[in-house]
């Protein structure tokens, strides 16, 4: 794998979004990485619909939550994703309006990725951007740098928040992993969070999956 990679020089990264007043952290992560499958496949990027995972994913909690495992299933079940324009977000839960004729974007099936951020890596430079959960307390405090909290303060096992890794590369021989966040632009650096990439921090190895696009 190539010592560093960053879907965003690749054009496979729609910019940063913000989830406002609602828990859909989980949407947000499942659209970056089909945005990016998407864009393997088809050579187009899109920007898709959060909304329509709130609304329509009864597999998940709208605004109270959700797994991206179960969005994948929700997405294929309903037969496709439409655009953020056709389908644009508001924030809460309303009636599902979604509708086939609208749909954008499809996905076949989804993988579960190995726990081993070598292999993460791997798959990410060669598949796309992939979408991962960790315990968010040290984002909270974050400004920018590579963030190296103590374990003490991240828990692996605590973990509460949905993200989506666009890459990884090194800062003064720092190794990270650059994180695209949904918490707006004036999050962070431009949106992003940067973690340090080998220690399997804050849990951001244990649950990276991506939609599959045939
Ligand atoms: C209220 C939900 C907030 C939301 C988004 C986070 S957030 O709002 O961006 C944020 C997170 C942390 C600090 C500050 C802000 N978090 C989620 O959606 C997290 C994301 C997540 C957690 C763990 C593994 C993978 C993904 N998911 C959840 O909170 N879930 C809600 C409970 C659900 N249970 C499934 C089994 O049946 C009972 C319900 C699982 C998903």
């Amino acid at each position: 794998a190539p010592e560093t990679w960053d879907w965003r020089d690749h054009g496979a990264v729609s910019p940063v979004k913000n989830q406002g007043m609602c828990g859909s952290c989980w949407a947000f992560s499942v659209t970056g990485n089909i945005e990016g499958q998407w864009f393997k496949k088809s050579g187009q990027l899109l920007s898709l619909s959060e909304q329509e995972l709130v609304d329509c994913d009864k597999l998940d909690q709208a605004c109270g939550g959700g797994l991206p495992s179960n969005a994948y299933e929700a997405i294929e079940k309903l037969g496709g994703i439409e655009t953020e324009t056709d389908y644009s977000y508001t924030g809460h839960k309303q009636n599902c309006d979604f509708s086939t004729g609208k749909v954008a974007a499809y996905i076949n099936s989804s993988v579960e990725l190995p726990s081993d951020e070598k292999e993460i890596a791997a798959w990410l430079a060669e598949n796309g951007p992939v979408s991962a959960a960790l315990n968010a307390f040290a984002m909270q405090f974050y400004r920018k740098g590579v963030s190296h909290p103590l374990k003490i303060f991240c828990n692996p096992w605590m973990i509460d928040h949905a993200v989506l890794l666009t890459g990884y590369g090194e800062r003064n021989g720092i190794p990270y992993w650059a994180i695209k966040n949904s918490w707006g632009e004036d999050y962070g650096e431009q949106g992003y969070y940067y973690l340090y990439r080998g220690s399997r921090l804050c849990g951001i190895n244990k649950m990276c999956s991506s939609a599959i696009v045939n």
